[in-house]
């Protein structure tokens, strides 16, 4: 929950994009592949949580690609997001630049070296991510199935009832190419960002959201074209397509981030929550309409109507809906 308290020390500047002033770290998750940071304003000598959270893969050194054990770590932390009540939107982007050569990415999907035939595969405990391929081929614990979890990931930010702005600082890759077009909005980053959709070029095909979204969004010329070419794209032709919403000076990517959260904070949190559903609704089908009317339930649960219902059967009456008309 928000909390007011004494300023605290500020957290490790994780990626050069990075504003330790403008975050603290998320207490109680350990993780190996993110990082997650909540909003604070921290003037006035005091630290005020803001409705905002950041989320970063945080492996800069293989362009941000995930492992399962990623996944895991960031269905979980987007999960706490969707359950904190006040949370307006979340930021999800990529840390960097890599220490090995300086590239920057927001996420270039599967990683490779640990996919087997059945999925993306986990590794041992305290398994070498630094190790060779061969090396990283003997630690994959034979005892736990592949898994393609990234489609739950998917399915989470497209149903979860905050707005997740893609800050997209380098290479959005294959799979990272699909995050990002199931983001609700996104930025690019003028200089680094670049996308691919390379997912033809190691035998993997995203045939949910990932294309069918993405034609949706830009046109199906143009998201056949992404996937049968797989040819490199800058941010500009990103906006100029409708790939991302914005193209932004790279230092200036997180804080237009941050604006575009805190300007979502300022509308009405059921009105964004029953828009983004309705925006959903059509493509996702009958699962789109579930999660609409889940929304419409709840505002009918808030009606003196329903609570008639409802205190008419507890208190073993008949409901008296004479009060109720039938609207038209
Ligand atoms: C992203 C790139 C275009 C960047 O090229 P660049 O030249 O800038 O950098 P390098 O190629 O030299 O990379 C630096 C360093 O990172 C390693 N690396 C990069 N990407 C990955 C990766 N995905 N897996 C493992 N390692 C990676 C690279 O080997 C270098 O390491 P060194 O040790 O040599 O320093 C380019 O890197 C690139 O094309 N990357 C691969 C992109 C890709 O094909 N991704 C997978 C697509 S499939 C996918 O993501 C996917 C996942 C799912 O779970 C699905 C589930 C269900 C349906 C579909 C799914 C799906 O399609």
């Amino acid at each position: 929950m928000a909390r007011v308290m004494r300023v605290s020390n500020l957290p490790n500047r994780v990626s050069e994009t990075f504003d330790p002033h403008v975050w603290r770290e998320v207490e109680g998750f350990h993780l190996t592949d993110l990082t997650y940071h909540r909003g604070v304003d921290r003037s006035g000598g005091t630290e005020r949580d803001l409705p905002v959270v950041r989320i970063a893969f945080d492996r800069p050194e293989v362009r941000n690609a995930f492992r399962p054990h990623t996944v895991d770590e960031l269905f979980r932390t987007l999960d706490h997001a969707r359950m904190t009540s006040d949370v307006a939107a979340v930021i999800l982007t990529g840390n960097g630049p890599s220490p090995k050569d300086g590239g920057w990415a927001f996420c270039s999907g599967g990683d490779q070296r640990i996919r087997g035939r059945d999925g993306y595969r986990y590794e041992t405990e305290g398994a070498d991510d630094e190790a060779p391929l061969a090396q990283r081929r003997e630690q994959i614990d034979p005892a736990r199935a592949g898994r393609l979890h990234i489609l739950e990931v998917q399915r989470l930010i497209r149903t979860m009832p905050k707005v997740v702005i893609a800050a997209v600082p380098g290479w959005a890759a294959g799979g990272g190419h699909s995050l990002n077009v199931v983001c609700d909005l996104s930025i690019a980053s003028r200089q680094h960002a670049r996308f691919m959709q390379t997912d033809a070029n190691v035998g993997s095909f995203d045939a949910g959201y990932g294309s069918a979204l993405l034609a949706r969004q830009i046109g199906d010329k143009r998201a056949r074209e992404i996937f049968f070419l797989a040819r490199e794209y800058d941010a500009e032709t990103a906006e100029r397509w409708g790939v991302v919403n914005e193209v932004a000076d790279h230092d200036q990517l997180e804080p237009l981030a941050l604006e575009y959260a805190r300007i979502i904070a300022t509308k009405s949190p059921q009105a964004v929550r029953m828009l983004k559903f309705a925006f959903n609704l059509a493509d996702d089908g009958l699962a789109g309409q579930q999660v609409f009317a889940g929304e419409a339930t709840r505002l009918a649960y808030m009606t003196d109507e329903a609570v008639e219902g409802r205190d008419a059967f507890l208190e073993r009456r008949e409901p008296d809906w004479s009060g109720f008309p039938y609207y038209y």
